[in-house]
């Protein structure tokens, strides 16, 4: 069967600057993938080309088989994407926000309330559903944007950062979460904290100036004697080939 994810050859400029520079992977159902890379490597600009919110400038980018640039209505249907920093509306409350974003994903009535319910619990956001967004802690409304990607149960889930700004307890239940949904649909998470990849990631894809460097499972990156964290300094710091 084929990949829920697959990027081909995607590639973005931004004028004479490269941010993604031929990148392919793909990404099955029942696997984590942690997209790595120092700041500014290409790691959000792929996922936003994934999500339609900023349009290639070559390759392909297909959800669960539908192209995001010819077909994206189809593509946005099947996935849940968890953009950096916090939802948009900071005046709305956690509840309208989400049955404001459920209403957009077609939802009406009594199922429109069950997803957010089940949005709501997913994320343990029930002692806070009716507090404005903007009142939130940094964790809490990263919390909000995580129930969003959710809402509608997506088969393929792209996630950027998601435990950014969470309190080692929310960390925890954030990645068992990730752990729990994993079987049934396809992840991609940005991430730079490497114990989170050996926690949650069921492989590893390294990406520095545009261009992945390694993709391959957590333990086959470590090497005798190294740790990840080693691992990755290694691949991202190197000197560059010439192009
Ligand atoms: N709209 C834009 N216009 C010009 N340059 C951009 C734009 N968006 C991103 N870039 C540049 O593209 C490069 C990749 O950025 P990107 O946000 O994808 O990196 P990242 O790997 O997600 O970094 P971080 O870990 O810091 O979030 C950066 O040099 C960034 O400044």
């Amino acid at each position: 069967m084929a990949a829920l994810i697959e990027i081909e050859r995607l590639t973005k400029r931004f004028g004479a600057f490269t941010a993604v520079d031929d990148v392919s992977f793909t990404v099955g159902r029942g696997e984590v993938v942690g997209f790595l890379g120092p700041n500014g490597a290409g790691k959000s600009t792929t996922m936003k080309m994934l999500a339609g919110f900023v349009t290639p400038t070559a390759g392909t980018a297909r959800i669960c088989g539908k192209d995001v640039v010819d077909h994206p209505v189809a593509a946005k249907r099947s996935l849940g994407y968890l953009p950096e920093g916090a939802p948009t509306y900071p005046e709305m409350t956690v509840s309208a926000f989400l049955a404001f974003c459920a209403r957009i994903r077609g939802y009406r009535g009594i199922e429109l309330g069950e997803r957010v319910e089940d949005a709501v619990q997913l994320t343990q956001l029930e002692g806070v559903r009716l507090q404005p967004i903007e009142t939130l802690s940094k964790g809490f409304k990263r919390r909000v944007g995580l129930a969003q990607s959710l809402l509608h149960d997506p088969p393929v889930l792209v996630l950027d950062e998601p435990t950014d700004g969470l309190d080692p307890n929310q960390k925890h239940e954030v990645r068992q979460l990730i752990r729990r949904m994993a079987p049934e649909k396809a992840i991609l998470i940005s991430t730079h904290i490497l114990e989170e990849v050996e926690a949650v990631c069921t492989r590893a894809i390294v990406i520095a100036h545009g261009r992945v460097l390694a993709d391959a499972t957590p333990k086959a990156l470590e090497q005798p004697g190294k740790t990840l964290d080693q691992v990755f300094r290694e691949l991202t710091t190197a000197p560059r080939e010439a192009a």
